[in-house]
């Protein structure tokens, strides 16, 4: 359910992203209310990150303004929490992983001197609240990707942030532990009332805690309630080619068709297009 009648955390107006002769999208009217959860999707290129990256502040907009707590965005505020995507931590990496969620409250005094007793007690909470007490002194090289993502989830908490930006946080996760990590976040923005905003090729794994829809392709952008964008009429006409969204097994499978030919399963060239319950890639078909 959309919150109604709260003030927005993050507030973008008229924001457009272009390189060169190339707009990702333009004309971008969001307002995104405390505890709301956002799913941005759109195919491989459609401008998802770059959306993240400029509500980071780390790249300009094009065109118009993005608000954060009634704030032109800015590198480095502490209160947005990033998830990135999971990436295997190399092995030798001494890191544990209780390590991993204290810098998002100690940040870069890390290892120059002992934590006070209040970080100790903060930090404590943190490891148990994102179920990480069960590994918090094991190596995070030697952790599952799961396990990993808990910890880097605890990481982006610490700050208690207002909004959370996920970037492909489920990527590599068996069906469990993308399970896992969706209810931990879902959770706490419920809890916190933490905004979320979360990238995703596949918005299956989200499914049942999206409240809107943002989706990105060719240039242009749709948003609305997942059941108002995820249909085949409306994402035909985003993305100007006739697609069709098929549920099955309490799935969405977005499929399109390029030159008449039905593109499935085995077409995929990017590698977080394999999902790892085998399903035909939502958004494999359409380039
Ligand atoms: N600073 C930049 N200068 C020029 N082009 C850029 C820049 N940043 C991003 N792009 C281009 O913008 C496009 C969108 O990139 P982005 O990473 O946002 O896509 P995405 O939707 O997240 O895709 P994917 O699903 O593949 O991760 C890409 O073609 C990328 O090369």
């Amino acid at each position: 359910m959309i919150p109604t009648g709260r003030h927005p955390v993050l507030r973008l107006r008229d924001a457009g992203m272009s390189f060169g002769d190339r707009t990702l999208w333009r004309g971008l009217d969001l307002d995104v209310l405390p505890g709301e959860f956002i799913a941005v999707l759109g195919p491989n290129g459609a401008g998802k990150t770059t959306l993240l990256k400029a509500i980071l502040g780390q790249q300009g907009l094009s065109e118009g303004t993005i608000e954060f707590l009634d704030q032109p965005v800015r590198r480095g505020h502490r209160k947005i929490g990033y998830v990135p995507q999971q990436r295997l931590m190399e092995s030798g990496t001494p890191l544990r992983a209780r390590d991993m969620i204290a810098l998002g409250i100690t940040g870069h005094r890390f290892g120059l001197r002992r934590e006070t007793r209040d970080e100790r007690r903060r930090i404590d909470a943190l490891v148990a609240e994102v179920g990480a007490a069960p590994f918090a002194a094991a190596p995070v090289a030697t952790l599952s990707g799961g396990e990993q993502q808990r910890a880097r989830v605890g990481q982006a908490l610490a700050s208690q942030p207002a909004l959370l930006l996920c970037d492909e946080p489920l990527i590599s996760l068996d069906l469990r532990h993308q399970r896992g990590v969706t209810e931990l976040i879902d959770a706490q923005r419920r809890k916190t009332g933490a905004a979320v905003v979360f990238v995703t090729h596949d918005v299956n794994p989200i499914l049942d805690v999206v409240d809107r829809v943002v989706y990105i392709a060719g240039g242009r952008f749709t948003i609305g309630m997942p059941d108002e964008v995820l249909r085949a009429d409306v994402l035909s006409d985003l993305y100007g080619t006739p697609v069709d969204v098929v549920r099955t097994l309490g799935r969405i499978v977005i499929v399109g068709s390029t030159e008449g030919t039905s593109i499935g399963e085995g077409e995929h060239d990017h590698a977080h297009h394999h999902d790892s319950s085998g399903d035909v890639d939502p958004e494999g078909p359409i380039r």
